[in-house]
């Protein structure tokens, strides 16, 4: 095969996943970033060590039948995909959303991999879900759906092996019904098993709004590499999870001004703000109640709903994409760009397409990638398994500095690792590359697995 050792581990790669579009499209971008450690590295070969690196080290697939309320058994598909364990137990969220098979499970956890490295804590990559939809599903339903799902995942899981924890379609109501049915099952009170859970049963203070305040603490970093900062900004946002919920609440905090929520029917453009507690409250409701949608928001706050579109044409100057994955592709990026847009941080995991990051890098908008930028999350995450190990409760202070710190620190070790391989300040290689030197250093280590 022609080329180099990273040609031809990409080429093998589009062979053997060719009905995996995400994974494929990350995992190429990922090893481009990687070419110069590859190139001062080249035992790498040898240990096959991209082959290995790319290939996860185990894919569990199962049945999960469940009874709706009209007594009709309906079946979706579980996923659990553990790829990588070299520098701590797998951990990663769960997605139910329709939309979810094998190749959105493996993107997503292929990039668990690096951005969990990258938190500085010891934790290996993994992701799971289903293609169940819990949009309009009454509680009950999600109830027998997750004791469903949870009766075959507790077998593949636990606080020393693996650690789910939530992603799109999954929030605290999910990750509560899930750890019941894993206790039931095991017969034992192991709540480091899962993260996100409630304050009453072991959770931590500051996990739900880990994500988005952590994305604000990781811009604020960059913008302060720039000279400039957080307040007086416009930000147009997408989303009405948790994610962009957290991302409002740091927002209103730090001085500057979200302008817009989007789901998938449609965005509101609010340009007053998004900043009261009314406002900010709604965004739960559209979440989690079934009968309040993102159009009630319009209705409610007397702001313009746009149906159908995305966010990408309003004037700001920080896009934070929050809420799916090629959110904003080529045309949106340069919709972004003229409208005088300069950073955009990635809230939602692989929101910015490949060519749109391209388009950015060559016209002076600095992106910050998802493993960066969303790293807040998987970050509390792991301090909540700390806090179940030593059976303790921190208070929202404690958790909150350890979070900018450790926010603070991916924006140092990204900018580093960027510059000592003469890339200047390239936010989305740096961050590729320092994630990975870890979980390589721990691969080689460990032999041949
Ligand atoms: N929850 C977390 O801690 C973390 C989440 N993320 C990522 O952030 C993104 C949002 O996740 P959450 O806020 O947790 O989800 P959520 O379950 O709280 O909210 C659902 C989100 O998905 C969006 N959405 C669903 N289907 C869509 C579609 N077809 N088109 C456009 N938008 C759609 C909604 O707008 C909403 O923002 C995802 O990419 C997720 O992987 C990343 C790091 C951590
Ligand atoms: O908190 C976690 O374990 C997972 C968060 C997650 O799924 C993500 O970072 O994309």
């Amino acid at each position: 095969m022609p080329g180099d050792y990273v040609d031809r581990v990409i080429e093998r790669l589009r062979l053997k996943n060719s009905d995996e579009k995400e994974f494929l499209e990350v995992a190429e971008e990922v090893l481009k970033n990687l070419r110069p450690v590859i190139q001062q590295h080249p035992e790498y070969e040898k240990a096959a060590l991209l082959e290995r690196f790319t290939e996860p080290e185990r894919v569990i697939i199962f049945r999960v039948p469940w009874e709706d309320d009209q007594g009709q058994i309906h079946v979706n598909r579980g996923y659990r995909v553990q790829f990588n364990g070299a520098i701590g137990p797998y951990k990663g969220g769960l997605r139910f959303h329709p939309t979810v098979y094998l190749g959105i499970i493996k993107f997503l956890g292929f990039e668990q991999i690096l951005k969990n490295s990258l938190t500085g804590l010891p934790i290996g990559g993994g992701k799971g879900g289903s293609d169940f939809d819990p949009q309009g599903k009454s509680d009950s339903e999600v109830l027998r759906f997750c004791q469903s799902f949870m009766s075959e995942l507790y077998r593949h899981i636990g606080p020393d092996i693996d650690i789910p924890a939530g992603d799109i379609g999954v929030g605290g109501r999910e990750i509560g019904y899930l750890y019941g049915q894993y206790r039931r099952i095991r017969g034992a009170f192991e709540n480091g098993v899962l993260t996100g859970k409630g304050i009453a049963y072991g959770g931590s203070h500051i996990r739900s709004e880990a994500t988005g305040y952590g994305a604000m603490y990781y811009a604020e970093e960059v913008l302060k590499e720039k000279g400039d900062s957080l307040n007086g900004k416009v930000i147009v946002l997408s989303g009405y999870g948790n994610v962009a919920w957290g991302v409002c609440l740091k927002a209103r905090d730090l001085g500057s001004k979200v302008i817009s929520i989007s789901g998938r029917d449609g965005y509101i453009h609010d340009p007053e703000g998004i900043n009261t507690d009314e406002k900010i409250d709604f965004l739960l409701r559209i979440r989690g109640e079934n009968n309040v949608k993102l159009e009630d928001y319009a209705k409610k706050f007397g702001v313009k709903f746009y149906p159908k579109e995305k966010p990408w044409n309003l004037k700001g100057d920080i896009a934070f994409p929050s809420a799916t994955e090629n959110e904003i592709d080529l045309e949106e990026a340069k919709a972004l760009t003229a409208n005088g847009v300069k950073y955009v941080f990635e809230g939602a995991n692989f929101p910015t397409t490949p060519v749109a990051i391209e388009y950015f890098k060559n016209n002076g908008v600095i992106l910050g990638p998802a493993i960066a930028a969303n790293a807040g999350g998987v970050a509390v995450s792991e301090l909540e398994m700390a806090q179940n190990s030593t059976r303790l409760l921190w208070t929202k202070e404690k958790v909150d500095s350890k979070l900018k710190e450790i926010m603070v620190n991916i924006h140092t070790k990204t900018k580093e690792a960027s510059e000592k391989y003469g890339l200047g300040y390239d936010l989305v290689a740096g961050a590729n590359i320092a994630g990975f030197e870890k979980v390589a250093e721990a691969m080689i280590a460990q032999g041949t697995y």
